[in-house]
């Protein structure tokens, strides 16, 4: 039996990937698509959208049009996440959350929500940048404690959040190794006199240029040498199938907040 998904805010930059990801995932059968109410992109067909040919299904401002769906996936913005998992909690439906820039509070209203549905929260989907997040947490036991710690990250001109939500993760995986508080040691960006470096910070820089997909790199640095891990995001593509397979994932679990790491069994 394929997992039926729905992919919320479709004709966005992710949206079009996911539909493609979708449409080509044996064990998916997608179901619809949403934009929203004043989008140019209503009653389109989603596989024109996607730019692979029509499949005889079309966009539509009514999440209603959803109910098919076991699974939906969005990629979108705060306000509209938060529409959608009202939506999800009301007709009990699972949803994979990619979208980014939530703040504390905002993860943690996510994480109700996971007492009643299932629902993964990943500013990541990529298999590579899980794996990163892994090998920081072994890198910050290691040498994290005298290392100065630097996070930068790259993206597209039209990002709107920054750090990105990956580049938050990052600090956040290294900070809770290393039992720092993330909100009182990150330093965002520098400028003027600054001072020498207070050793326990944890540094964040960002680029937003041209079509950068997505580059990470966390710098561990030391007098002499330093390491550097990086990931590099070359399509959205590797995004979306990393939201298949959270969805295919999801379709088979109880209610509860996960993340990607748990979608991988990199948790266990
Ligand atoms: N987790 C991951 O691996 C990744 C996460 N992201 C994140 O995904 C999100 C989307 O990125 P991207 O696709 O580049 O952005 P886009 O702006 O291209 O797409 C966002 C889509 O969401 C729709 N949308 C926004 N607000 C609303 C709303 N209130 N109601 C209904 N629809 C809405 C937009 O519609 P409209 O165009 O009409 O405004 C648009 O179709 C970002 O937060 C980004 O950081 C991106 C890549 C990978
Ligand atoms: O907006 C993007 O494009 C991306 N956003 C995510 C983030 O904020 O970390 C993930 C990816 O790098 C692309």
């Amino acid at each position: 039996m394929k997992v039926k998904v729905a992919i919320l805010g479709c004709s966005g930059r992710m949206g079009r990937n996911l539909i493609q990801a979708a449409v080509e995932h044996q064990s998916i059968e997608l179901v619809g698509g949403s934009v929203r109410a004043n989008s140019s992109f209503v009653n389109v067909d989603l596989g024109e959208l996607a730019g692979i040919g029509k499949i005889g299904q079309q966009t539509s401002t009514e999440l209603e049009s959803l109910l098919a769906a076991d699974v939906l996936i969005d990629f979108t913005s705060i306000e509209a996440t938060f529409e959608h998992l009202a939506w999800c909690k009301k007709h009990n439906k699972a949803l994979v959350i990619g979208t980014t820039g939530f703040n504390e509070q905002q993860i943690t209203d996510i994480q109700a929500y996971g007492e009643s549905i299932p629902v993964v929260l990943a500013p990541n989907t990529s298999v590579g940048v899980n794996l990163l997040f892994k090998l920081l947490e072994v890198t910050a036991k290691a040498i994290g404690d005298y290392t100065d710690i630097e996070i930068f990250e790259a993206h597209h001109r039209f990002k709107k959040d920054a750090p990105s939500g990956t580049a938050m993760k990052m600090g956040q995986v290294i900070a809770d190794t290393l039992g720092r508080d993330l909100t009182k040691v990150a330093v965002y960006g520098r400028e003027g006199i600054t001072g020498e470096r207070d050793k326990d910070t944890i540094g964040f820089a960002t680029v937003r240029a041209g079509d950068i997909v997505g580059e990470h790199t966390a710098f561990f640095a030391d007098l002499g040498e330093r390491l550097e891990i990086t990931h590099k995001a070359t399509s959205r593509m590797t995004f979306a199938l990393g939201a298949m397979r959270a969805a295919f994932w999801l379709s088979n679990a109880d209610s509860g907040f996960y993340d990607m790491q748990d979608v991988l069994g990199l948790n266990d």
